[in-house]
């Protein structure tokens, strides 16, 4: 059991996105499904209906999911083992209408075909995927016209289409509605409500996806802890409401002054951080300088006076995180200790480990 349950468990390179993930383990059972409908076809075309020109087909096929199986689960790649996953299925109901020769029963089943589609590559691929499809049934339609003996061909065209496009229309309409939904879920979950800045758990991972950045192209990033000084004494004053307006303005200038590259967030209550990508530790100090410099001369409104403290350093290959946060801590305290409105810089050493 522990092992159908890992066959069933997508990869986990998916496991952050939580759109990513579900379209992941749909494909990842699509891609076993298919494997088991597609022997079990075969070995009855072969067996029973002594048919060995299809079941050879239709073990190709087998032999070209378990590839696309394999370059899914190893590698991670979604969209090519999608495509061919929808391929084969859109194939195989293909297959049905001309194998039963103008029936009605098999039109119908061409609704799973969205069904199974839109999950899998999301509106905008399923949607140019369910066109060609359709156009695909439309040219088996012509074909059986002309050489089937199909009753009442016109009425029968029209039935079908009726069902492919309003079935399909209400599928995409779900999985529209569906991924704007849990885009939305996805948008409140890595943001900071007051703010609108990333959140601590949002930071956490683009700090750790610049870290593996950095180690693997071997460039260095720098970052910026801000921390507003008094920050208490203006919510005791002049209120919570004061201070949270504060907060937002703060975070709309700090929003101005970064690069589009540079990462923003909300860290602690009156504390920010800025990653800056790519960024040596002297155009760290500069920026730095410069946001000091456009905080003290903002004018927010109630506060007479706000000014920040702020903590810089470096981030370079072969530098550990803890270590380099401590710096980075230890440098803002020192920059709070000298008197606020200021920045320190972390010792080389400390970050060096
Ligand atoms: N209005 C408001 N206040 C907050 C929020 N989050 C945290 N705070 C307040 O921020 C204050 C932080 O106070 P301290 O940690 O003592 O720091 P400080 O007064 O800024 O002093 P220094 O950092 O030493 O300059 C606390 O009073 C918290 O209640 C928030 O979302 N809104």
């Amino acid at each position: 059991m522990p092992s159908l349950k890992r066959l069933l468990a997508p990869p986990q390179h998916f496991a952050q996105d939580p759109l990513l993930f579900h379209r992941a383990q749909l494909l990842n059972f699509s891609l076993l499904a298919l494997i088991a409908v597609m022997t079990t076809a075969a070995l009855f075309n072969l067996i029973v209906l002594g048919d060995s020109t299809l079941a050879r087909i239709q073990l190709a096929m087998v032999a070209t999911i378990l590839l696309a199986l394999w370059h899914f689960r190893r590698r991670a790649s979604l969209q090519g083992p999608a495509w061919l996953a929808s391929s084969c299925a859109g194939a195989m109901l293909l297959y049905l209408i001309i194998h039963a020769r103008g029936d009605s029963s098999p039109y119908l089943m061409l609704l799973l075909y969205p069904l199974f589609a839109y999950p899998l590559h999301g509106p905008r691929a399923a949607t140019l995927a369910y066109l060609v499809f359709v156009a695909a049934v439309l040219a088996v339609f012509a074909y059986g016209w002309v050489h089937w003996d199909v009753v009442n061909p016109a009425r029968k065209l029209f039935n079908t289409l009726v069902a492919l496009v309003v079935g399909g229309g209400i599928i995409y309409y779900y999985e529209h509605t569906r991924e704007e939904a849990l885009n939305r879920v996805r948008i409140l979950s890595m943001t900071d409500p007051l703010t609108g800045l990333w959140n601590r758990t949002m930071f956490d991972e683009m700090l750790a996806h610049e870290i593996a950045t950095t180690q693997r192209h071997q460039r260095c990033f720098s970052l910026i802890l801000l921390d507003i000084d008094h920050f208490k004494h203006i919510n005791d004053t002049l209120g919570h409401d004061v201070g949270d307006t504060i907060l937002r303005e703060l975070a709309q200038l700090l929003s101005t002054r970064r690069r589009a590259s540079d990462g923003l967030a909300r860290w602690g209550g009156e504390e920010f951080a800025l990653i800056l990508p790519d960024t040596s530790r002297q155009q760290a100090e500069q920026l730095a300088c410069d946001l000091l410099e456009t905080i003290r001369a903002h004018r927010f409104p109630h506060a007479e006076r706000v000014t920040a403290s702020l903590g810089v350093g470096t981030f370079c290959p072969g530098n550990d995180r803890a270590t380099f946060f401590r710096a980075i801590d230890q440098a803002l305290y020192r920059a709070k200790r000298q008197g606020r409105d200021r920045h320190a810089m972390t010792d080389d050493e400390q970050t060096a480990d």
